[in-house]
């Protein structure tokens, strides 16, 4: 490492910085030190603390964290129903900090869709099936053609009769693809939980969303009918492409996507990745999966605690650069 750098060795590394692409420039999410500061009785919660997130297009990825690790906090903010303290979230080109109340609006009819822990927060109890999926199509058509639309939204504008038409089939597409076509005709209090929290997928998917936020989508389920909304939201992911992003609690759930991205204290903490190999003596295939802790921008790493703990560091550790690795060791000018 260079420890006097002369000019030229500066020049070159603010050109390279320059020229380096913006983070998060290839992704579908991007959240930059994303921060959200509540205040209630005078007193601040820093919920989300300097949050990095970045989320590619077709991913189908989990988050998970203790309760009050900023979990809710921050899907709030990606559904367009509350704003950041500091940071910066993009979310499908849309820059969620400076959207006036119209495109937040808009941003919430066309770009996301997203599906709610408690069943009856997700459909309106007095319309059947069809009509609760019908509902957001009506809605987009009612403020008009010939608005921004999404990839397959396009012929579903309009009030004409082939419109309306469209719109229909659109609807018994979505039922029969989540296997609830058998309840269109029934209204929320005739349907379990399971086929209500499949309908409201299809609500979230009506309009051909970009990303598909659900926060504790099986909460409410046993873990019998939890595997098949799983189940529908990985249809969903592998058939329409949408990008999804599901809040759980449920390792079951987590265990099942290729990414699960844990959060602590406001901040993205560890990442597992899981991939799947074929074992060379057997030729089975199975499911590896790593863990892996977030560097920050600013070059910040949270070690796990029971690492630090299992080698009682604390304050101050040594560093040491290898050829191949950065040693982590305990303090050894410690003498307590
Ligand atoms: N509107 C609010 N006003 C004040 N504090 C809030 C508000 N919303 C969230 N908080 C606080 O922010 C922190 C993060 O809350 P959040 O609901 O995002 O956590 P979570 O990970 O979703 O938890 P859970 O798994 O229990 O739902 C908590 O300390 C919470 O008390």
């Amino acid at each position: 490492m260079t420890t006097n750098p002369t000019l030229d060795d500066l020049t070159r590394r603010v050109t390279a910085d320059r020229d380096r692409p913006a983070f998060g420039h290839d992704a579908l999410i991007t959240c930059d030190r994303l921060v959200r500061v509540f205040t209630a009785d005078g007193v601040e919660v820093q919920a989300l603390q300097g949050l990095d997130l970045l989320v590619r297009e077709g991913e189908l990825m989990a988050l998970v964290g203790a309760s009050g690790s900023g979990k809710s906090t921050l899907m709030n903010i990606l559904a367009g129903l509350d704003v950041p303290t500091a940071g910066a979230a993009r979310v499908a080109g849309r820059d969620l900090l400076t959207m006036t109340a119209r495109d937040r609006l808009a941003y919430r009819r066309e770009v996301v869709g997203f599906v709610w822990q408690q069943t009856a927060r997700n459909l309106l109890p007095y319309l059947t099936s069809a009509q609760n999926v019908a509902l957001p199509l009506q809605l987009r058509s009612a403020k008009g053609a010939g608005e921004s639309t999404g990839k397959g939204t396009a012929r579903i504008l309009g009030r004409g009769r082939a419109a309306r038409r469209a719109r229909a089939e659109r609807v018994m597409e979505l039922l029969e693809m989540l296997q609830v076509a058998d309840c269109r005709d029934r209204r929320p209090h005739e349907m379990s939980g399971g086929q209500q929290q499949r309908v409201a997928i299809a609500v979230a998917l009506a309009n051909d969303p970009a990303v598909l936020l659900a926060d504790e989508p099986t909460g409410e389920l046993d873990s019998h009918t939890a595997e098949q909304i799983f189940a529908a939201f990985r249809t969903a992911n592998e058939r329409l492409g949408t990008t999804i992003v599901i809040v759980t609690h449920d390792q079951a759930v987590a265990n099942e996507v290729r990414r699960t991205v844990a959060i602590r204290d406001g901040r993205t903490s560890t990442e597992v990745l899981r991939r799947s190999e074929v074992d060379e003596v057997t030729g089975d295939e199975k499911v590896v999966a790593r863990e892996y802790a977030m560097l920050d921008r600013a070059g910040r790493l949270q070690l796990p605690a029971e690492y630090t703990r299992a080698l009682d560091m604390r304050d101050r550790v040594a560093l040491e650069l290898e050829p191949d690795h950065i040693a982590v060791r305990p303090d050894d000018s410690r003498t307590d």
